[in-house]
């Protein structure tokens, strides 16, 4: 039924809405610690630390492959990242700033995209 066709998938208009403000945070010049996993060679604690890691490449996979059933399960996972962020990173260290810099960014475009 429609009501039911509606739970299970974004609509056209969702999808485009989170794709626009993906596609904007890929291109934002702070967003450069959060593309990909971080790598936990590099990080060795970051595994036991960080119990849900998230970034924006697993988040595009993720809505490429039609996961998110929801814009608010989107809008958790761009929150994780951020999260994960502050747990890792000192606040004034490059990517714990970048990581407010772009929390503040997501937040502020988010409202504006979805404030009716
Ligand atoms: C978001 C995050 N949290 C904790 C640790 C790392 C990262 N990001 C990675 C990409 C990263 C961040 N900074 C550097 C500096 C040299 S390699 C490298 C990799």
């Amino acid at each position: 039924s429609e009501k039911k066709e509606k739970s299970i998938l974004l609509t056209n208009k969702e999808l485009a809405l989170v794709m626009t403000v993906l596609d904007e945070l890929d291109k934002h010049e702070d967003s450069w610690p959060f593309l990909f996993p971080v790598n936990t060679k590099h990080f060795s604690t970051y595994k036991r630390i960080i119990k849900n890691p998230m970034d924006l490449s697993t988040i595009r996979s993720k809505l490429e492959g039609g996961i998110y059933k929801t814009k608010e399960s989107f809008v958790d996972d761009v929150r994780t990242i951020f999260d994960n962020c502050e747990t890792f990173n000192e606040d004034q260290s490059p990517v714990g700033k970048a990581g407010h810099i772009l929390r503040l960014y997501f937040e502020r475009r988010w409202a504006e995209l979805t404030s009716t």
